[in-house]
């Protein structure tokens, strides 16, 4: 559960004096997520997300997310938008940890994802990096290429635990990867972390997107290669080429994709893989057996850089 940090209610109390929210009739943490610490709060003027943010997420970095979803919400993408305080700050901090409240989007991710579900979201992607393009800040990935490398070298002589021959497949990866990554694709703001659960539907229409604690400046390429990742692969470890295409159709209907970018998405998807695979890997080694926190499966992001690599091109993605 994804509660690392337990607020009392005395601090909660003194917090919430900071907002114009009315009274605080109920607060109880979210079991979802694996990053930051999540409540909801229902006050007499309604729902509210708080947030703590623990391990991964700067405090440096919080204005950029902060004001992205100010900036996204202002363009009409149904995002959380952050709360001011009194004081006009939407940064606090709570328990000795930054923190803000966000406005609560009604909605629920797909529990079965189907071909309508991918379509939209790759439309709803598209819209988000079109209402992104004049977001004036700017934050680099750093859980991209250049971080791969440092984030193996802590854990790899741990890798071989979680299935032998690992540690060997990750390096020589890392050297593909490094020695042939695209860095002259069409750039812009990126959520990098766009997978079921942050994505909430009405029906068969996306209705909200949340968590944008990993957006950034990258290839808008490399957000369409997360999803091929989290969006279309089955539960039994198979590509599903129709859902591919039926989001990158989704997508080029909002924003066309040029041919240099549909040649890479092959290894922006190796790359996307290599990414989540090397924090699930970092989780996997560094919490307790018996923590709260559910940790996800390194291994299924290891497959799905197999499948990518024994692809001959964009084609298997169901596209031309
Ligand atoms: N603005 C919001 N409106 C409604 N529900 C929200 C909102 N923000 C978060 N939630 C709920 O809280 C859960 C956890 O939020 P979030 O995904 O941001 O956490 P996280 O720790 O960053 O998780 P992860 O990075 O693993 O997805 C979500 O699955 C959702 O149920
Ligand atoms: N979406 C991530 C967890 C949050 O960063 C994963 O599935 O590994």
């Amino acid at each position: 559960m994804a509660v690392y940090t337990e607020v009392s209610d005395e601090e909660l109390e003194a917090f919430v004096a900071g907002y114009d929210v009315g009274e605080v009739l109920s607060f109880k943490g979210i079991a979802e997520g694996v990053e930051n610490s999540n409540y909801l709060l229902q006050t007499d003027h309604g729902q509210y997300i708080l947030t703590l943010y623990e391990k991964r997420t700067k405090p440096e970095d919080l204005p950029f997310f902060l004001e992205l979803m100010e900036h996204l919400a202002a363009r009409g993408l149904a995002c959380p938008t952050p709360l001011h305080g009194r004081d006009g700050r939407a940064l606090r901090s709570l328990c000795g940890k930054p923190a803000a409240m966000v406005s609560f989007l009604n909605g629920m991710s797909a529990r079965r994802l189907t071909l309508d579900h991918c379509a939209a979201l790759g439309a709803a992607m598209a819209q988000m990096h079109l209402a992104g393009a004049d977001f004036a800040r700017s934050r680099p990935n750093d859980l991209s290429v250049a971080g791969w490398r440092p984030l193996f070298d802590a854990e790899k002589h741990r890798a071989d635990q979680v299935k032998a021959g690992l540690a060997d497949s990750i390096a020589a990866e890392l050297d593909f990867l490094e020695a042939n990554w695209p860095r002259q694709l069409p750039s812009g703001l990126i959520h990098a972390d766009l997978f079921p659960d942050n994505v909430f539907f009405h029906g068969h229409d996306v209705s909200g997107i949340i968590d944008f604690y990993f957006a950034c400046t990258d290839a808008l390429t490399y957000d369409i290669a997360i999803c091929l990742n989290a969006w279309c692969f089955e539960t039994d470890g198979s590509f599903n080429a129709t859902k591919a295409r039926m989001m990158l159709n989704g997508y080029r209907k909002v924003r066309a994709l040029s041919a240099e970018e549909l040649a890479a998405l092959p290894i922006l998807a190796r790359g996307a893989a290599m990414r989540f695979l090397l924090t699930r890997l970092y989780d996997w080694v560094n919490t307790p057996a018996g923590a709260l926190v559910k940790r996800k499966d390194p291994l299924e992001y290891y497959r799905k850089l197999r499948f990518h690599q024994g692809i001959s091109g964009p084609g298997a993605y169901g596209i031309e």
